[in-house]
C-alpha cells in the first residue's frame, strides 16, 4: 500500500522500535466488527440467534468481529431490525468508554453518521436525551436514519456548528463525546481513499478546527460532567496536544483513567510542550498492538465529580386532550407513552424529550420521537416510532420467522397475504417483526396488508 513518505517519516519518529511492526500491519487485512444493540436484545440472546459467525472483541462487550469479505450483515433483516451497527471495532471504544448512564443529558458533538450516537442513545435506555450533532446536514440525515433504526426515541438531531449551541446549552450536559474530524490515519488501510484526503488536509488544518470544537463543548458539560475526545489519527498535533489545549485554557478539567485492556498504549506527555504526566492516561489504539484499525482518546472531567440531580426531568404542560384519531390509535399501544410531552405541529405528532431549553433558531432534523401523523381522521404511526416498540409493547402483531420469504417481501415494500396469521375480520394497523423484533408498519383489510415499510428504508431501493 503506498504512503505518504512524510507520513512514514513521522509515524518511524513516533513509533521508533515499534515502527517496522505497524508498517508491516499495511499487509494484513483490514478488521469488521458489529455491535450489538442492546436497547433492543441482550449480548447473549444476540450470539444465539446470529446467523453468520462472529468472535467476541475483547475490549467491547457487545462488540463482535465478523468475515467481512464473505458476509453481508447489513442486508440481513435483523439489521434492517436495528440488533446492530457495523462499526470498526476500535471506533466502537469511544462510546464505551464514556460512562453514560440512564437519565443523562448527553451531547455527540460531531455524531454522523452515528456509529458512537448509537451507542450513547442505547445506553441511555430510553432515559434522558440524546443530542445528537453534526455540522454536514447531508450527513446528519445519514445520521437520522440510524438513530430511528436503532429505536432511540428520546433525542434531538441537530445540524449546527458547536460555537451556535453554546449559549442553548451552556453547561447542561452531564456527559459529551467530540468524535472530532481529523485527518484520519488510523482509517488509512480500511478506506484507501483517506490517504489522498491526507495529503489534501492533514493535521495542521484539524487541530485548529479541533481546538475551537473542543473549547466549544467544554463550555456545555456540567460542572463535574464527563467529556470523551477521540480522533481516527495519530498525529500529536490532533491528539494529546488538544487536550493539552484544553487543560491550558480552562484548568479546571483533568484527565480520568479509561477503563484498561491490554492492547491500550498510554498517551504520550512526551509531545506536548507541558509533558503533563497525566496525558499517560489517554490511550492510543495501534494496529499493530491490537485488533483494530486506530485511535486516540482521552477522557476529561469538568471541576469536582457531583452527582447528576436524580428523578424526574421538567415535564411537559399537564395531561392533554388529545384528538380521537390518536386515542384510538393508543389504545393498541400497551407501553406508556408520555402524553405531557405530546406535541402536535401541524399534521405531526411528537414525544418531546423532558426538560430541553428553548431551541428556537437552531438548525433540526427532528426534536424528539415523531409518532406520526394525523391524516384526515385517521392516525397514521411512524416508522421511527415502530422501531422504538418492543413485540409486547403493541396489541396487534405479526409475527413473521427469519426463513418465511414474506419478511424479505415485506422490506422490499410488497403487499402480503397474511391471512394464515391473523382473524378473518382482523384490521388495522399491524407491527410487522421477524422472529420477534419489529420492522415497520401494515395496514390491514380482508387478510391482506397494506405495506407501509417507510420506502426511502426498504430493501435495494
Ligand atoms: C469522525 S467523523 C464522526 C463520526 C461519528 N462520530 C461516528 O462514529 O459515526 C467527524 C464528523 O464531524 C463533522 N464535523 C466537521 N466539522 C465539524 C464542526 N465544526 N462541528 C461539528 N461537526 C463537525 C463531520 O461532518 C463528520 O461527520
Amino acid at each position: 500500500m503506498r504512503l505518504p513518505e512524510n507520513f512514514e517519516k513521522k509515524m518511524r519518529d513516533l513509533l521508533k522500535e515499534d515502527f517496522d511492526d505497524y508498517i508491516a500491519c499495511y499487509e494484513e487485512p483490514r478488521y469488521y466488527g458489529l455491535r450489538v444493540n442492546t436497547n433492543k436484545i441482550s449480548v447473549e440472546e444476540f450470539k444465539k440467534i446470529c446467523p453468520f459467525e462472529i468472535e467476541p472483541i475483547p475490549w467491547i462487550e457487545n462488540g463482535f468481529y465478523y468475515d467481512g469479505e464473505n458476509v453481508i450483515p447489513s442486508k440481513h433483516p435483523y439489521y434492517f431490525a436495528g440488533l446492530y451497527y457495523l462499526q470498526e471495532p476500535s471506533a466502537m471504544t469511544p462510546a464505551n468508554r464514556l460512562p453514560v448512564e440512564p437519565g443523562d443529558k448527553v451531547l455527540d458533538v460531531c455524531a454522523a453518521p452515528g456509529g458512537k450516537a448509537t451507542e450513547l442513545g442505547a445506553k441511555l435506555q430510553g432515559e434522558g436525551v440524546l443530542a445528537a450533532n453534526d455540522i454536514s446536514n447531508s450527513r446528519a440525515k445519514g445520521l437520522l436514519k440510524n438513530i430511528e433504526v436503532f429505536g432511540i426515541g428520546n433525542v434531538l438531531v441537530l445540524s449546527e456548528e458547536p460555537g451556535k449551541m453554546e449559549s442553548y446549552f451552556t453547561e447542561y450536559f452531564d456527559k459529551i463525546l467530540i468524535d472530532a474530524p481529523c485527518s484520519g490515519e488510523g482509517m488509512f488501510r480500511k478506506d484507501k481513499k483517506m490517504v489522498s484526503a491526507w495529503e489534501e488536509h492533514g493535521p495542521d488544518f484539524f487541530c485548529n478546527i479541533q481546538k475551537s470544537i473542543i473549547l466549544q463543548a467544554a463550555r456545555m458539560l456540567k460542572q463535574g460532567g464527563m467529556m470523551l475526545y477521540s480522533t481516527c489519527t495519530f498525529d500529536p498535533r490532533e491528539n494529546e496536544q488538544v487536550i493539552e489545549h484544553l487543560l491550558k485554557t480552562y484548568p479546571e478539567f483533568r484527565i480520568l483513567k479509561i477503563a484498561p485492556y491490554e492492547g491500550f498504549v498510554q498517551g504520550m506527555p512526551e509531545v506536548t510542550e507541558s509533558r503533563d504526566p497525566s496525558l499517560a492516561d489517554t490511550v492510543r489504539i495501534f494496529p499493530h498492538k491490537m485488533k483494530g484499525e486506530g485511535h486516540y482518546l482521552a477522557l476529561v472531567q469538568k471541576g469536582e465529580p457531583c452527582d447528576r440531580v436524580k428523578g424526574e426531568l421538567t415535564g411537559g404542560k399537564g395531561k392533554k386532550k388529545l384528538p380521537e384519531e390518536l386515542e384510538e390509535f393508543l389504545n393498541d399501544v400497551k407501553k406508556e407513552i408520555r402524553t405531557d410531552l405530546l406535541d402536535i405541529h401541524g399534521e405531526r405528532v411528537y414525544v418531546m424529550p423532558a426538560g430541553l431549553p428553548d431551541l428556537k433558531g437552531l438548525r433540526f432534523l427532528r426534536t424528539g420521537l415523531l409518532l406520526g401523523e394525523l391524516k384526515k381522521k385517521r392516525f397514521e404511526p411512524s416508522q421511527a416510532f415502530a422501531m422504538t416498540l418492543k413485540k409486547d409493547d403493541y396489541e396487534k402483531i405479526i409475527d413473521l420467522p427469519l426463513e418465511d420469504d414474506r419478511v424479505s417481501r415485506y422490506l422490499k415494500g410488497e403487499t402480503l397475504d397474511v391471512d394464515d396469521l391473523v382473524e378473518t375480520k382482523a384490521k388495522g394497523w399491524y407491527l410487522v417483526c421477524v422472529d420477534g423484533y419489529p420492522l415497520g408498519w401494515g395496514k390491514l383489510a380482508n387478510g391482506t396488508l397494506k405495506n407501509k415499510y417507510l420506502p426511502g428504508w426498504r430493501l435495494n431501493s
